[in-house]
């Protein structure tokens, strides 16, 4: 055995899914298979087996990088005790927290404020926390929401650590009734546990009577009063301090929203991010960052010491510039209807990162080493004494001409810890400045230090630059997991997410960013970098899915056929592929329904949001227009019975014309069938097969066509669609002529 000093602090297990493995080689060969046929067998060039065989070479080009990616998977453990032994409390870093909320509409503040109040709950050493909160509204609701949240904090938080509650955002752990179960064993605790509830609801009734009524804006607020929220200067305000620097007091809180302005592009969320990460630099310079977005709370209040395990361990010390915990969501719906809870994803596709050089930043969840946003890269450490003028002019130019920054800054990358500030409110004039949106201009801001920015996705775009500079990244799998969230909660919410990602993501890979380029010049692995290109490449497969779903309807239509004769090469892929996507699922404790569900809604998406978030791109590249951070609306609790929504948006264009395409083209194969035209037929049940697979899919759309208010598909959606339809079917009849 080991000494007990030298053990490490986290292990990477690595997994073995063999059955997973062998069902992903017997897809590429049959894929290989399939291809191999067409090309040296078949050798039919008609325009339908040509189209087909395109698709499928990208197919299976896709495939390769799933694999790739899922291959050899890991588990990261950390080991809470070796950490307890090895680093007292007083020895902890400190940690800052930075938390982002844009829009108190979209985000109600009641959300932001669980988020806030989950953290201050840390079990973690309060004088080593501060907690950062960017509000891109300039919302005086919000800051309201913030204040109160701090008094109610002050027993919130002795609460949940003298009763060692686990999840410590109040409306989750009120809404759970198996968490007053304690009541019988102990008297006092239910007595507690009352009166919390009741402070918690006058806070919410405080709140929500302030969103209706407004917030009076005189005194505290006044400041408030004149401001436009695209149009305003920086506000921070220190909310709380911990002024004595006590251990078991509340941590720092600091209302930070950003100077705007119409004519400077404020750069959404990664612009936000930055100027968290200087202001808190000016405040409290903690080694480490702690990301959330408004809508997720902690729901492991142990997790920032896991997080340590892994920075604090000699061989993370030097490689880990990350560590990114996964996505999960309260309130799932039964089924998981729209597709959204990603488990399955972050399982095996997540934990196949860690086998590489490790999972990308995801945007939030996410505990980060303060000196890579500064640059640095693992190898890399600064002299100490190099203080002439050149280096501060140099200084300069990266990270702008704030005096106070550049010496924290300089502590950071020099590794020393800053002496702090006795009193937060000193450094408010300096924060002002580095929160002002002139500051950036011509420094190093979102080009090579900090958040990036350029893209929708910012944060894939930051995570290719840190492991484009070398570092390692780890995903750390607490138990119980270690946040939670909210998804979206509607079919509509999800499309406009999945489309922001995608434009964000096929934004980077048309980009100098594209991860290939970071392999061959920088310091990313092949493999990793595949697996970048796994995800980026969605938007663009969004074309050949459209393309093969099409092509079944136009060969029935046009009585031809784009399947080889040999059709148990298609069968078998089929079957193949859909055992072993049902085995992940149910290997996960997912339900059939929600493997089906998740089918279906991978089709849909791929050929809706992703499709247009593709184009998105194309239209930026031609310099049409510029996408935007659409940001999603948040809820408290789950409002939706898992029916499709729909409305006039043409993101519902394509799926309603595919639908209708179908359809046509099975009418079209039964007339036949039944006029006994059969000896005639050039399509075979693989093409009938196809369609109706495709119907089956787009169930929820023949639905929609029979509803009527928000479950049914508008009618100028169902008139479009059906032109669009009309054309392609006269668009087949022209092709039979020529
Ligand atoms: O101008 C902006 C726009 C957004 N946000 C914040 O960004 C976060 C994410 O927005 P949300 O609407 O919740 O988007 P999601 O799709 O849920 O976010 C995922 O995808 C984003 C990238 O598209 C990442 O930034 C997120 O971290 C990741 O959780 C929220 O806290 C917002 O308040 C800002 O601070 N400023
Ligand atoms: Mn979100």
């Amino acid at each position: 055995m080991g000494n007990e000093n030298t053990l490490p602090l986290y292990d990477k297990i690595w997994l073995k899914y063999t059955f997973s493995r062998v069902m992903d080689s017997f897809t590429l060969f049959f894929l290989l298979l399939l291809l191999g046929y067409r090309i040296f067998y078949d050798k039919n060039y008609s325009i339908p087996c040509v189209l087909a065989l395109l698709c499928e070479s990208w197919f299976t080009f896709t495939w390769i990088l799933t694999m790739n990616t899922k291959w050899s998977p890991t588990r990261t453990i950390t080991h809470l005790d070796r950490l307890m032994l090895r680093v007292s409390e007083s020895e902890l870093p400190a940690l800052d927290l930075f938390v982002t909320t844009a829009d108190p509409v979209l985000e109600p503040p009641i959300i932001t404020v669980n988020t806030v109040l989950s953290l201050l709950a840390l079990d973690y050493p309060s004088n080593k926390l501060a907690c950062y909160v960017s509000d891109d509204a300039c919302s005086p609701l919000t800051f309201y929401a913030l204040q109160e949240a701090a008094k109610f904090a002050e027993i919130w938080v002795p609460f949940c650590k003298k009763y060692n509650i686990q999840c410590r955002a109040p409306f989750r752990y009120f809404s759970d009734e198996d968490n007053v179960s304690k009541k019988e064993d102990s008297p006092e605790f239910y007595q507690d546990w009352l009166r919390m509830k009741e402070e918690y609801g006058f806070l919410k009734g405080k709140i929500e009577n302030a969103a209706q009524n407004s917030v009076p804006l005189v005194g505290e607020w006044a400041i408030f009063s004149s401001i436009k929220p695209t149009n305003h200067s920086a506000i921070i305000k220190v909310l709380w301090e911990n002024k004595e620097n006590l251990i078991d007091v509340l941590p720092h809180l600091i209302y930070i929203s950003r100077e705007k302005r119409p004519e400077q592009s404020h750069q959404y969320k990664a612009g936000a991010m930055n100027v968290l990460t200087r202001v808190s630099g000016l405040m409290t310079n903690a080694p480490f960052i702690l990301n959330l977005d408004c809508d997720m709370h902690v729901n492991n209040p142990k997790i920032a010491l896991h997080a340590m395990c892994i920075f604090l361990d000699s061989k993370g010390e030097k490689e880990v510039a990350f560590v990114q915990c996964p996505q999960q969501f309260y309130d799932g719906l039964r089924d998981d209807p729209f597709g959204n809870q990603l488990v399955a994803l972050f399982v095996y596709m997540g934990g196949g990162y860690g086998g590489l050089q490790g999972i990308f930043y995801a945007g939030t969840n996410c505990f980060h080493r303060r000196k890579v946003f500064y640059g640095l890269c693992p190898s890399h450490y600064i002299q100490n004494g190099k203080n002439g003028g050149g280096v501060t002019n140099e200084m300069e130019a990266t990270f702008g001409t704030s005096k106070r920054f550049i010496e924290s800054a300089t502590h950071t990358l020099e590794g020393k810890m800053l002496t702090l500030n006795d009193n937060l409110c000193n450094s408010l004039e300096d924060a002002t400045k580095v929160a002002s949106c002139g500051f950036e201009h011509d420094t190093a801001w979102g080009k090579q230090v900090g958040w990036l920015y350029g893209s929708t996705s910012e944060d894939i775009l930051t995570s290719l630059n840190i492991h484009a500079r070398g570092w390692r990244s780890e995903m750390c799998s607490s138990d119980p997991i270690a946040f939670k969230g909210c998804s979206p909660q509607d079919n509509i919410v999800n499309m406009i997410q999945q489309k922001r990602w995608v434009s964000g993501l096929s934004d980077i890979l048309l980009s100098k960013h594209n991860p290939i380029f970071g392999f061959l010049y920088g310091k990313i692995q092949f493999r990793q970098a595949l697996g970048y290109v796994w995800f980026m490449s969605w938007g663009v497969r969004s074309v050949p899915e459209i393309c093969y779903a099409v092509l079944p309807a136009y060969c029935i239509i046009t009585n031809s056929s784009f399947m080889p004769k040999k059709i148990w090469i298609h069968t078998s892929l089929f079957v193949i592929y859909n055992m072993s996507t049902l085995s992940e699922s149910l290997k996960t404790g997912l339900s059939i329904r929600t493997w089906w569900n998740n089918q279906k809604m991978m089709r849909i998406t791929t050929m809706s949001a992703w499709f247009f978030g593709f184009l998105a791109i194309l239209l930026k590249l031609l310099q049409i227009s510029k996408p935007v951070f659409e940001i999603t609306k948040k809820h408290e609790s789950s409002s939706s019975d898992g029916r499709f929504s729909f409305n006039e948006s043409p993101i519902f264009l394509p799926s309603t014309t595919i639908l209708f395409v179908q359809l046509t083209s099975l009418v079209t194969s039964l007339f036949r069938w039944s006029l006994r035209v059969g000896s005639e037929v050039g399509y075979g049940y693989g093409e009938v097969l196809c369609s109706a697979y495709l119907v089956a899919c787009y169930l929820p759309f023949l639905k929609g066509l029979f509803r009527t208010g928000k479950h049914g598909i508008p009618l100028s959606i169902i008139f479009k669609s059906a032109i669009l339809s009309f054309l392609f079917v006269h668009l087949c009849k022209l092709t039979i002529i020529v």
